[in-house]
């Protein structure tokens, strides 16, 4: 689906390359690792997180605190996807690379919108079921000539920069497994980078590296070993043989199961030190008991990982959560800096993490020595850290079958939204919040019971029936904060308190401001030293993605993707107080003077009534609760409360009738949107149960309403 463009119509190419030459794929958006490193986050926005160091702080100074005041929009953009959107903006002489849901890609004019070509990779949207948080995409890369996509169904595909035209496309996972790929590839010295998703659902996690020319793979390292502890022919092969497989028993569910430990976020290339430092994710199932009777620190789950960029091989790692137990992942933004650590305040440099679980990380980035490591807001799961950043846990933090509330939960303290760092202030910028969660042992674990398949009841502790307390109480729990925080000291310098979780990635910039858009979708211009609100504006739609900020023709912009989605709005729509229809994501850019508008979406009012009649005993109402939770409350909310992104299922007639419900959830007639059979998982009785549990929900929610 390429829109026709001629030549004359190519915005900018850079100097060196006329438009003339620009169908040689070398010389359009000729982005080299040098120019990366050159042109770090000035007047483009060439990588992910802005520059190798992805530390999202641009030199750009026209907007600043003086003049954000004038920010108004400048352009906005309609992506043709109504799904969560996390897309940072990649901008190359002039054209700006943007991403949506089901991983479409777009080619913007970066000054005007104007559509240059859309990219659509025609995913069977059947492989939806498979993304644990939403069927996101966190953007492009960039590279000679190419655009790098990672697609939902775990594919890697390389575009032609000036016409969207596919040059080649490699399956980079086994698709029988319940793979994905969300993340943003990075790519260095001619070699893509990119890992996958699934570890809720039983996968087994590595990053990979890719040949730009040809897609040809060049090396891989797994991050949990062979299930066989055997060879794997892969560069990891040496260090599991040295220190991995030690650290995981013989027997558990991780050897059918994968193990978990999936990169589906942070990649970041060290140019100093000439290695990638990566995060990898969570334990696969979650739960330990189930993963490892040995109950070992099973490396590298939870770890930061730096590896060699040229052969993949083995550098240091440090984990943070050793023998994972409650998808603490350690994905979350890495930041490279030199901080005055050394003697007499000389630079030491260092990577950065604010991982799930709730501690703040300074790691030497040469050799992973841990230097300092503080909780960055309410941490339940541990008392602190030891000298050597090991984490003491707290008395009944590996939960069993009673149940225990734990913060930071599986949202975590911090999630994929990307932090910022201000090299003049040497202040980082977190997105942080406050999910705290329930955990306990699932009673009824075994392999292949569940789509999710993390061995923790997500039951636990719920009411079959919610009363307006019980909402309440979960609601008035969920924070969220803005956090400049120093990481010499390791303190904050100040915090802002959002009225929610869940807000979105952060800019930096010369211009002394730090950018945030909110959950309720207003982005928000703060002063860089104190915290102080200069400017804000109502996006009206989720405001999740990182920022980028970039300069045409002296005239800075800053621009956000937005959309209605993630994890959040999946799993936790009980957090909102209406239920809001999803919503078209778009493309919003502002600048000085700016004075377009984004058109009010008209979301058609949801009908809050269900005509179906309660039924079922209360053993039957347990019986849904337990089945819904382990089946269906990850899309479609705990206590079945939806945020609007996937239907409300109380007030869907679907749900009103007995046999259309049962053709979709076991028949799976809907299997196109995403909703394959759960024939597999569910039988008819408990089918029908889930049925009578979500009628009572509904009837509890017209109940109160009419109480009010
Ligand atoms: O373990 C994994 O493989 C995995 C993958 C992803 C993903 O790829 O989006 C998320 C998570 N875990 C996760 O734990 C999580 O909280 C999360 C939030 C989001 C999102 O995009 O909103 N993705 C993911
Ligand atoms: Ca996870």
């Amino acid at each position: 689906a390429c829109s026709e463009q001629s030549s004359e119509q190519s915005p900018d190419p850079s100097p060196q390359n006329s438009a003339a030459d620009a169908s040689e794929v070398s010389t359009f958006a000729a982005v080299t690792t040098q120019r990366i490193i050159d042109t770090g986050a000035s007047d483009e926005w060439l990588t992910y997180g802005g520059s190798y160091d992805e530390q999202r702080h641009s030199t750009l100074t026209a907007v600043n605190r003086d003049t954000v005041a004038e920010l108004g929009v400048a352009w906005t953009y309609d992506l043709q996807t109504n799904r969560g959107v996390e897309s940072t903006p990649i901008v190359v002489d002039g054209v700006m690379y943007v991403t949506s849901a089901w991983s479409l890609v777009y080619a913007l004019d970066a000054a005007t919108g104007e559509e240059l070509w859309v990219y659509n990779p025609e995913v069977d949207k059947a492989v939806g079921v498979n993304a644990c948080c939403d069927v996101v995409n966190r953007g492009v890369a960039v590279f000679e000539g190419q655009v790098f996509v990672g697609v939902i169904d775990g594919r890697l595909e390389a575009l032609d920069a000036k016409t969207g035209e596919r040059n080649w496309s490699v399956v980079t996972v086994d698709q029988s497994k319940p793979y994905t790929i969300t993340g943003a590839p990075r790519v260095v010295n001619g070699k893509v980078l990119i890992g996958n998703g699934g570890a809720e659902l039983g996968v087994r996690g590595y990053l990979s590296a890719y040949d730009v020319n040809n897609g040809d793979k060049i090396w891989r390292f797994y991050t949990v070993p062979n299930p066989n502890k055997e060879p794997d022919n892969e560069i990891s092969d040496e260090v599991f043989a040295k220190l991995g497989n030690d650290s995981w028993g013989d027997d558990g569910h991780w050897v059918t199961d994968g193990g978990g430990g999936t990169v589906w976020d942070s990649i970041v290339y060290d140019e100093v030190n000439d290695q990638i430092v990566f995060g990898v994710g969570n334990g696969s199932p979650w739960n330990r008991n189930f993963r490892d009777p040995a109950g070992g620190d099973n490396l590298f789950l939870s770890s930061i990982v730096a590896v060699d960029a040229n052969t993949g091989r083995y550098r240091w790692h440090f984990q943070t959560t050793p023998g994972d137990n409650w998808d603490y992942t350690a994905t979350q933004s890495i930041i490279l800096a030199d901080l005055p650590l050394g003697d007499e305040g000389a630079p030491v440099r260092v990577a950065m993490q604010a991982p799930k679980n709730g501690f703040f990380y300074v790691i030497n980035a040469t050799n992973g020595e841990f230097i300092s490591g503080e909780s960055f807001g309410p941490v339940s799961w541990a008392t602190g850290l030891d000298k050597n950043g090991r984490p003491i846990e707290a008395e009944g933090a590996r939960y069993g079958t009673n149940p225990v509330t734990l913060l930071p939960g599986p949202a975590g303290a911090h999630n994929w939204h990307p932090m910022a760092y201000n090299p003049e202030l040497e202040l980082t910028y977190i997105p942080a919040q406050e999910i705290p969660a329930v955990y306990a042992e699932d009673p009824r674990f075994s392999t292949g019971s569940t789509a999710w398949n993390t061995g923790a009841d997500f039951s636990a502790g719920v009411p079959p029936v919610l009363s307006p307390a019980d909402l309440k109480a979960a609601r008035a729990a969920l924070k969220g904060r803005l956090i400049a925080w120093d990481p010499k000291t390791q303190s904050p310098r100040w915090s802002v308190e959002h009225a929610n979780a869940w807000n979105g990635g952060v800019l930096s910039t010369a211009g002394g401001l730090v950018f945030q858009g909110r959950l309720d979708g207003v982005f928000v211009a703060y002063d860089a030293a104190t915290g102080e609100a200069l400017w804000s504006y109502d996006l009206h739609s989720g405001a999740n993605a990182g920022p980028a900020t970039y300069s045409i023709d002296d005239t800075q912009y800053v621009s956000i993707t937005t959309g209605w989605g993630s994890l959040y709005a999946l799993a936790a729509g009980y957090a909102y107080d209406e239920t809001i229809s999803s919503t078209v994501g778009k493309v919003v850019t502002f600048k000085l003077g700016g004075t377009q508008s984004i058109a009010e979406p008209d979301l058609p009012e949801v009908d809050r009534t269900t005509l179906a009649v309660a039924f079922g005993n209360e053993q039957m109402l347990n019986e849904g609760l337990v089945h819904y939770a382990r089946n269906c409350s990850v899309c479609h909310g705990p206590f079945a409360e939806s945020s609007g992104v996937l239907p409300d299922l109380r007030w869907s007639p679907i749900t009103a009738n007995a046999e259309a419900w049962n053709s979709v959830v076991r028949e799976g007639v809907l299997a196109q949107n995403g909703m394959v059979s759960f024939a597999e998982y569910l039988t008819a009785e408990e089918t029908e149960a889930i049925r009578a549990y979500v009628i009572s929900q509904a009837r509890a929610d017209m109940a109160l309403r009419a109480e009010n």
